[in-house]
């Protein structure tokens, strides 16, 4: 099995560029990241070709972080900002080489926002299938994230079913679809074919994956068994520096 780092928590105290050199350190196969876009795109670009390791995935920016936004893609009226996120995360993602842009939807309910949606989604995809990057919708926790529009893979799927766009895909999260829906190696069977990116954290405290409520032992085997070889998000909060929480990586492996 190989590991990607989450280095929007990983080594979140320093430098996204020195967060990349330790995942490599550490012996990481990939890293990815939340909203790099204080550190200048040749930069990251530099580190990643230093270190050789790939940036498998970054966010489109969440909005006004101070008024608690998560996102802006299904808020409604907010559609100009929303496409400027999609299109300032593409660049991003082309400039350092990413192939997956998740774009966040926002604290938001309602058939308008369904729409709203729907609508900035497709931008996204037509934006980024000639570059050959997915765009990815990852459902949130309603413990961690109340009121976030997009909460449970079922709600994905169906955004998918419905879009129809080949480079719509569904970040499974399997801390927040453990938290939303359970069934998890079930759930990852069916989905398979509709999954960009897995991630994984331990539950419910989320962090290192060997402790909490999910044997990811056996999760990891399956995912192994059904066939996915790319690198697994590592999104967890470290509880002290990284370094001393990674005895999992050598034992999940
Ligand atoms: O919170 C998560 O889980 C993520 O993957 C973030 O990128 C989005 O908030
Ligand atoms: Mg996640």
């Amino acid at each position: 099995m190989r590991f990607s780092a989450n280095l929007g928590f990983l080594w979140a105290d320093r430098p996204l560029t020195d967060a990349v050199r330790a995942a490599a350190t550490a012996g990481f196969d990939a890293v990815e990241c939340h909203w790099p876009y204080d550190t200048p795109a040749q930069d990251v670009a530099a580190v990643l070709r230093e270190t050789g390791l790939p940036m498998l995935g970054l966010n489109t920016r969440r909005g006004n972080v101070a008024a608690g936004e998560n996102g802006l893609s299904a808020l409604p009226g907010r559609e100009d900002e929303a496409r400027a996120a999609i299109d300032e995360a593409i660049a991003y993602a082309i400039a350092i080489g990413t192939r997956n842009v998740h774009v966040m939807a926002g604290f938001v309910q309602g058939e308008h926002a369904q729409d709203t949606f729907l609508a900035n989604l497709g931008h996204a995809c037509r934006q980024a299938r000639p570059e050959g990057i997915t765009i990815l919708i990852e459902p949130l926790n309603d413990y961690d994230a109340p009121g976030y529009f997009l909460q449970t893979t079922t709600q994905a799927e169906a955004l998918i079913d419905q879009l129809g766009a080949p480079n719509l895909r569904l970040m499974f999260d399997c801390y927040h679809v453990q938290l939303m829906e359970g069934n998890l190696t079930r759930r990852l069977t069916r989905l398979l074919p509709k999954i960009g990116h897995i991630q994984f954290a331990s539950v419910p405290d989320r962090g290192a994956p060997d402790r909490g409520e999910v044997n990811f032992a056996h999760v990891f085997a399956h995912i192994a068994e059904l066939g996915w070889t790319a690198p697994l998000g590592a999104e967890y909060r470290p509880q002290g520096p990284t370094e001393t929480t990674l005895d999992w990586l050598a034992t999940l492996r």
